[in-house]
């Protein structure tokens, strides 16, 4: 359904984008996400038409929208694309109504089409109850479902969401995820969304992209991205918590501790914080850190550690007594879950 290809964007001699090509089906839910500056705000702007790439083309069922190599692109009003900001952009002199009736009125549907469509999307979204106020006597959750509405309303094929969630507070982002992705299925559409979020990333994506510096260091579900992260950037990224990497120098990790599984091996290595656990005293297969937090999460507890570059977490039964600064012995699993090359690609 929506197809990218070998997309490029240069903004002067800096290149933002950089080659990313992906494809997702229709109905998909895509999440880009990666670190601020990453270029995923800029291939959503290339997708809505708003930006034209440098080079490369974007494919929406078939046709082609952008095209970079012949120069052209087909405006943002043409492209069955709906877009969402971070910001919601409404109209302040307008009712919540008046609102989500605009686009309609611009497509220039009848005054019976659009009232029903109105109706239809009120409920979709319940905010039926505040079609006559104006954006300054909602909240922002409020506002941020008027925007989703009268994104939906004229039923484009594409839904495009900037970071629409990030202006709320945690509950309501929650609460809005689950939001979301029934709209998005009730409409039917692929989405795409923007996110430096990753919990956001894996809560609601089919596919996601893990981007970083304008390139798409790993591609597919969440399942795939966290069960086998191809590059270390992806290990560190995703995942609740992410996954904990040593370095490991002539064979030892940290260069002093050493395992004849790596022997001579230089790079890192991965392990997860559930196969981590806390050790009453050092030994042959203990990290010792300095005990930094401890947060409890779903009956268990997330235990952290650092020492100078190091930083590990591991998942435990019970709350220690520690206090901040206590050396804490992490005991490492018989082998690492996985092993990155010095250039951070996954090497088993
Ligand atoms: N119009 C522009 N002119 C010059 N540079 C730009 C322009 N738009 C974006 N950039 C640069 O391109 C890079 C990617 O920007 P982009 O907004 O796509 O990042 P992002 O991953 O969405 O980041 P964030 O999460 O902070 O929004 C950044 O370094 C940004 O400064």
């Amino acid at each position: 359904m929506i197809q990218i290809e070998s997309l490029h964007k240069q903004f002067g001699s800096y290149e933002a984008v950089q080659g990313v090509s992906l494809s997702v089906p229709k109905g998909a839910f895509l999440v880009l996400v990666g670190p601020s500056g990453c270029g995923k705000s800029t291939i959503l702007r290339m997708l809505a038409g708003l930006e034209a790439p440098t080079s490369g083309t974007i494919t929406f069922g078939g046709n082609t929208v952008s095209d970079g190599g012949r120069g052209w692109v087909i405006e943002p009003s043409r492209r069955d694309t709906g877009l969402v900001f971070q910001s919601y952009a409404l109209w302040p002199h307008m009712t919540v109504a008046g609102n989500i009736d605009w686009p309609l009125k611009v497509a220039g549907l009848d005054r019976d089409k659009r009232c029903s469509r109105v109706g239809e999307v009120l409920d979709l979204l319940g905010i039926g109850q505040l079609a006559a106020r104006y954006p300054n006597e909602i909240s922002g959750g409020q506002q941020q479902r008027v925007a989703i509405a009268r994104m939906i309303a004229p039923k484009p094929g594409i839904l495009l969401f900037d970071e629409p969630l990030s202006n709320l507070d945690a509950k309501l982002r929650v609460e809005m995820r689950t939001e979301l992705l029934r709209v998005h299925r009730a409409t039917g559409a692929t989405s795409v969304y923007v996110t430096h979020d990753q919990v956001e990333a894996m809560t609601m994506a089919t596919h996601v992209a893990v981007m970083n510096a304008g390139r798409i260091e790993q591609f597919g579900s969440p399942g795939e991205l966290v069960a086998r992260p191809r590059t270390a950037f992806v290990a560190t990224f995703v995942g609740t918590p992410p996954a904990n990497l040593v370095p490991v120098v002539n064979g030892a990790y940290c260069g002093r501790l050493a395992d004849a599984a790596l022997a001579g091996r230089n790079g890192s290595a991965m392990f997860r914080p559930e196969e981590l656990t806390l050790a009453e005293s050092p030994s042959d297969r203990t990290l010792t850190l300095d005990y930094a937090e401890a947060s409890p999460m779903a009956g268990r507890v997330m235990v952290t550690g650092i020492r100078a570059d190091l930083r590990l977490t591991a998942i435990v039964d019970s709350l220690p007594s520690f206090s901040v600064g206590h050396e804490v012995h992490f005991q490492l699993p018989p082998a690492p879950s996985m092993f990155f090359t010095p250039e951070g690609v996954r090497a088993q």
